[in-house]
C-alpha cells in the first residue's frame, strides 16, 4: 500500500477528470486547519424545520381513545446555519429529538409524518427529494461484509457509485486517497471481521463506513457529511479519534453533522459549533467558547436543558427551565447573528450549487454484476456457508438413497406405502435446509441493500437478484430436490416483507407443512380435494411408479389383498390422470421457481415502502 501515501483525496479528484473545486487543498492527506473561513466554499442554511406527527391517543386494544388521534410535535422551529470547514455537535438526551432532526435533513425522514421548513446549500433552497442526492449520511451500525478486505468493501462501493464511463485505475485512486485519509492504509487488507471472527476494531470499521460515504460522490468530495452517534460503542479513546478525525474532514471545506449522546468534555472543543436539542427545540447553537457564558448568564447548569419525567412535579420543573433557558437562547445575540447569516447566506445565492450525487452511476446489468461478484467473493470465504450449503443436500440426499436402496417389492411388505413416504420425506423435509440457509445467509446482506439502497447506490430487489444467482450453482447440485431451492426462495420473498427472521422461519414451516398436507396428494385423495389443489399434484408419483412390478404374496383370509401387481395400476387407480399430465405436472413445479423470483423482487419493492426512509 505504499502508493497510498501518495495522493490526498482532492489531488485525485482534480487529477482524474472527476474533478471539483476545493479552495483547500492538503498534501498527502494531512489536514490543514482553516480557521478564517471568511467566504467559506459552501453552507447550509435549516431555517424553521418542524415534523409532526399523528398518532392514537391509546392502544388498540382501547378502542374509544385509539379512534382518537393527536397531533405530537417531534421538531418544533429547529433553525441553525453552518459553513464548510466547520463540524457541528447536536447534543441532547435521548427523545429529544436528534435522529429526526438528521433523518430530515438526510431526507429520510420517511412520510409518517408532516415536515415543514426550508433547508438551503449555498443559498439556494432544496426541495425534499433533493436532501437525499446532496447529503451523505452515516448510519449508527456499521452494515459491512464480513469477510470482504477494507480495501475490496472500498473499491465495490466505488464501482457502485461512480460513474460508468470511470477507469478502474481511477476508481483505485480514488479508493486509495481515501484510505489515505481515513487512515485505513495500514487496515487496507486486513478482513473487516464480524462476530465469530476476529477483523479490523470497532473505530476503524466506523472509518470504512465514513469512508464508503466519502466515495460515494463521483463528481466532488461530499460537502455535507452528516453522522449519526459515530462514537457510540467505542472506547473513550477511539471515540476521541473518530471526532478529531471528523473535524479534519470538515476542515477539507466540509460540513460535518454529528449527533453525540455524551461527549466527553475534551471533546468540546473540537466542535467548533454545538447544538443542544431538547423535545424537539434547539436550546442552544453556538460556539463552545459561548456556551459555558450563556449558561452561566442565564444562570443554569447545561444538564438541565433535559426534561425530568420521572414524576410530574420534576418533568413541570424542568419543562420550566428548559423553557427559560429556550427564550433566553432565542433573545439572545448569538441567536440572532446565526438568523442574520442565513439571511445573509440565503441573498447571496451567487456560489455554485452542490452537486448532486451523480445519476450517472453504472446501469442496471452493471450493479447486478459488481453486487454479484461482491456477494459470491464474500460467500467464497465463508468456509461454513460454503460447506453447509455442500454437504447439506448431500447427506440429505445419502439419507434417502440409504432407504431407496432398501425399498421392498413385495406389495404385502409396504412396497408401496414405503416409496409414497420417501417421497413426503423428500417433499416434505428439504425445503427446511433452503430456509435455514436464508435465514442464515441473508439478513447480513439485507441489512446492508436496507442501507446502501437509501444511499442511492442500488435498490434492495437488484440484491436479492445477486443473492439467488450466486446460490445457483449449489442449486444445480440439488437440481432433482426443487423442494429444496423452493424453500430458500419462499423464505427470501418473506424477508423482504418481514423483519423478523425467526417469524419468517415459522411461517415458512407452516406454509411447508400446510402445503404438503393439502395440496400434495400424499395425505389425502386426489379425488376429494378441491379442484384448485388438483392440478398441483405433480410427476413423483409417476416417476416412482410408473413402470414398476410388484410381487405380492396373498394374505390368508384377506380376498383382494394383491388385486394391484403393478406401479402403472397404482397411478390409474390412486393418482387418475397423473399419467396423462405428467409434463405438465413438472412444468407446473418447475414455475414455482421463476414464479417466487418475480414474487420475490415484488416483495423487495414493497420493502422499498416498509423501511423507514
Ligand atoms: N415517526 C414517528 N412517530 C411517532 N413518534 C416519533 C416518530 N419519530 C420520532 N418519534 C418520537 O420523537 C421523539 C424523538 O425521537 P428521536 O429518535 O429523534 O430522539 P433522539 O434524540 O435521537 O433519541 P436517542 O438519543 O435515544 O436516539 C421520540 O420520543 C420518538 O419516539
Amino acid at each position: 500500500m505504499s502508493q497510498l501515501h501518495s495522493y490526498s483525496l482532492q489531488d485525485v479528484f482534480q487529477n482524474s477528470g472527476l474533478n471539483g473545486s476545493f479552495k483547500v487543498v492538503s498534501e498527502t492527506g494531512t489536514s490543514q486547519p482553516n480557521p478564517d473561513y471568511v467566504d467559506s466554499s459552501c453552507s447550509l442554511s435549516v431555517k424553521n424545520v418542524s415534523y409532526t406527527v399523528s398518532e392514537h391517543v391509546g392502544p388498540w386494544w382501547d378502542l374509544s381513545s385509539f379512534r382518537k388521534k393527536w397531533t405530537r410535535q417531534i421538531l418544533n422551529q429547529v433553525s441553525f446555519h453552518v459553513d464548510s470547514g466547520q463540524i457541528i455537535g447536536i447534543l441532547g438526551n435521548s427523545g429529544s429529538g436528534k435522529t429526526t432532526l438528521l433523518d430530515a435533513i438526510a431526507g429520510r425522514i420517511g412520510n409518517s409524518g408532516k415536515l415543514v421548513g426550508e433547508v438551503f446549500v449555498n443559498g439556494r433552497k432544496l426541495k425534499t427529494e433533493q436532501f437525499q442526492d446532496c447529503f451523505s449520511y452515516v448510519l449508527q451500525s456499521d452494515n459491512l461484509l464480513s469477510y470482504l478486505t477494507v480495501e475490496e468493501t472500498l473499491t465495490y462501493t466505488a464501482q457502485l457509485a461512480l460513474r460508468k464511463h470511470s477507469s478502474e485505475a481511477q476508481e483505485g485512486e480514488l479508493v486509495a486517497a481515501v484510505m489515505v485519509e481515513l487512515s485505513l492504509g495500514h487496515v487496507a487488507h486486513s478482513v473487516i471481521g464480524g462476530h465469530i471472527f476476529p477483523g479490523i476494531s470497532g473505530g476503524e470499521r466506523r472509518r470504512v463506513s465514513i469512508a464508503s460515504q466519502l466515495l460515494q460522490d463521483p463528481t466532488e468530495l461530499p460537502s455535507v457529511i452528516l453522522l449519526y452517534e459515530p462514537t457510540t460503542g467505542l472506547d473513550s479513546m477511539t471515540a476521541n479519534q473518530i471526532v478529531v478525525l471528523l473535524a479534519e474532514l470538515a476542515r477539507r471545506d466540509r460540513i460535518v453533522i454529528v449527533t453525540i449522546h455524551q461527549p466527553r468534555s475534551e471533546l468540546f472543543r473540537i466542535f467548533d459549533r454545538i447544538a443542544i436539542m431538547s423535545r424537539g427545540e434547539l436550546v442552544f447553537c453556538g460556539e463552545p467558547e459561548q456556551m459555558v457564558d450563556f449558561f452561566s448568564s442565564c444562570g443554569y447548569e447545561f444538564d438541565l436543558t433535559s426534561v425530568d419525567t420521572r414524576c410530574s412535579e420534576r418533568e413541570a420543573a424542568t419543562y420550566s427551565h428548559m423553557h427559560d433557558i429556550t427564550s433566553a437562547y432565542q433573545n439572545s445575540e448569538i441567536y440572532k447573528s446565526m438568523l442574520g447569516r442565513i439571511g445573509q447566506s440565503c441573498q447571496r445565492a451567487d456560489k455554485p450549487m452542490i452537486p448532486f450525487k451523480s445519476k450517472e452511476s453504472p446501469n442496471c446489468m452493471s450493479k447486478l454484476n459488481i453486487l454479484l461478484r461482491r456477494t459470491v467473493r464474500n460467500m467464497s470465504r465463508n468456509r461454513m456457508g460454503v460447506l453447509m450449503r455442500l454437504s447439506q443436500n448431500l447427506i440429505y440426499g445419502l439419507f434417502i438413497a440409504f432407504f431407496v436402496m432398501k425399498l421392498d417389492k413385495d406389495m404385502t411388505k409396504g412396497a408401496v406405502q414405503d416409496r409414497i413416504g420417501i417421497i413426503y420425506q423428500s417433499m416434505g423435509a428439504s425445503p427446511y435446509t433452503g430456509m435455514l440457509n436464508a435465514v442464515a445467509l441473508f439478513p447480513a446482506l439485507r441489512a446492508i441493500a436496507d442501507q446502501e439502497s437509501k444511499d442511492g447506490l442500488y435498490q434492495k430487489w437488484q440484491m436479492f437478484l445477486a443473492y439467488i444467482i450466486h446460490i445457483l450453482p449449489f442449486s444445480i447440485i440439488t437440481v432433482v430436490m426443487v423442494p429444496h431451492i423452493i424453500g430458500e426462495l419462499l423464505t427470501l420473498v418473506l424477508l423482504g416483507v418481514v423483519q423478523d427472521h425467526n417469524m419468517v422461519n415459522s411461517g415458512v414451516a407452516l406454509l411447508n407443512v400446510a402445503g404438503i398436507m393439502v395440496g400434495s396428494g400424499f395425505l389425502r385423495s386426489f379425488k376429494q380435494m378441491p379442484v384448485v389443489f388438483q392440478w398441483l399434484k405433480y410427476g413423483w408419483i409417476v416417476t416412482e411408479f410408473y413402470g414398476l412390478n410388484f410381487t405380492c404374496t396373498p394374505l390368508a383370509g384377506l380376498p383382494g389383498s394383491c388385486l394391484m401387481d403393478s406401479g402403472n395400476m397404482i397411478i390409474d387407480q390412486g393418482y387418475p390422470g397423473a399419467l396423462s399430465r405428467y409434463t405438465q405436472d413438472f412444468l407446473l413445479l418447475y414455475a414455482f421457481l421463476p414464479a417466487l423470483v418475480i414474487l420475490g423482487i415484488i416483495s423487495f419493492k414493497i420493502r422499498d415502502h416498509l423501511v423507514r426512509r
